[in-house]
């Protein structure tokens, strides 16, 4: 299956972005332009310049050492919310997961840590301590960059309103992944074609690569590994309140190497007390409803109870309002 192309997903530069720099308004006001088309036309766009290589690499390292760690201890991270706890699954047999809620708040980085690493010196933990410091200030990065980006497609749209709402209905998820290389005669998925259900996601994979993203036009393009940069996914609940206005690509993880493969996600994910619904602003006449409102916690329920995760659009089939209704 020839599943690589030459294309690549839109680059957008956020180095200059810097409230001391005097063309702050005007710089600001491109890489808007920028972030609104590359979500339109790609669903996705690659971040470069959010933190320096020292912070990422000392994240790496930290990833490393946490999935080292005896599958006893791992399984000691349990939680009743999704991805959350330790997950892994014969379904996804080369993927392992775990996650850590809000994790720009410290408190949350040190009950993980505690968790993980009960007995050993703090010297010990997540490289010799300075892991759980750079995953705390790496999280605020990225915390910056998901609110710099809705803040830009809330103004482009004339949806400011919204914005201070909906950032305080979120919640956030730092998930922190392993693949192991497949076996020979094993399949080199790492993770199947899917799209994101949350509102948007923030990746970064490390050299070994395989993140694959699909087109418009059904074509998988293969995201090029880059030690500071993230690619930034638009999810389905995003789409659900712009009434469909971004595209929400498909996804997978395709391992080639014989090497593991270590990667990183900030999900932020709708607070399920409120119902996920299109503004008022984004449907009218020529741009019916296309989803009803729907509470997401329910929403999620249906996706991994119901065989929702084997639909590639298990949104449509849970809420998508039907042709002529
Ligand atoms: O590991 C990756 O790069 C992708 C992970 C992903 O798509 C997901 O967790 O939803
Ligand atoms: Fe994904």
């Amino acid at each position: 299956m020839a599943s690589e192309t030459q294309i690549q997903i839109p680059v957008i530069d956020f180095s200059q972005l810097n409230m001391h720099n005097p063309d702050n308004q005007s710089i600001w006001e491109s890489i808007k332009t920028d972030v609104l088309k590359a979500l339109q036309d790609y669903g996705c766009f690659e971040a470069s310049s959010v933190v320096s290589i020292d912070l990422q690499e000392s994240v790496n390292d930290a990833l490393k050492q946490l999935f080292n760690l005896p599958l006893e201890t791992k399984l000691q991270n349990t939680s009743e919310t999704a991805f959350h706890g330790y997950v892994q699954s014969p379904k996804v047999p080369l993927y392992e997961s775990m996650g850590i809620g809000n994790p720009f708040i410290p408190e949350n980085v040190d009950n993980f840590t505690n968790l993980m690493w009960p007995h050993d010196n703090p010297k010990f933990r997540w490289s010799g301590f300075h892991g759980s410091e750079s995953i705390k200030i790496y999280s605020k990065k990225l915390r910056e960059l998901d609110e710099i980006v809705k803040r830009m497609v809330f103004e482009s749209l004339d949806l400011e309103k919204y914005f201070d709402e909906q950032m305080k209905s979120t919640n956030y998820l730092l998930k922190l992944m392993k693949y192991r290389a497949p076996e020979p005669n094993e399949s080199n998925i790492g993770l199947h074609t899917h799209t994101d259900t949350n509102i948007m996601t923030i990746l970064h994979q490390d050299e070994v690569g395989g993140l694959e993203i699909q087109t418009k036009n059904n074509e998988w393009i293969r995201v090029k590994a880059s030690p500071n940069s993230f690619v930034v996914v638009a999810g389905d609940t995003f789409n659900v309140w712009l009434n469909g206005r971004l595209h929400v690509p498909f996804h997978r993880v395709v391992m080639n190497e014989t090497m593991s493969r270590y990667s990183l996600g900030f999900f932020s994910v709708q607070k399920s007390s409120n119902l996920v619904k299109a503004f008022d602003e984004m449907v009218d006449k020529e741009r019916p409803l296309l989803y009803n409102p729907f509470d997401y916690g329910e929403f999620l329920k249906f996706f991994y109870k119901e065989g929702g995760i084997q639909s590639k659009f298990a949104l449509k089939t849970y809420c998508g309002v039907s042709e002529g209704s």
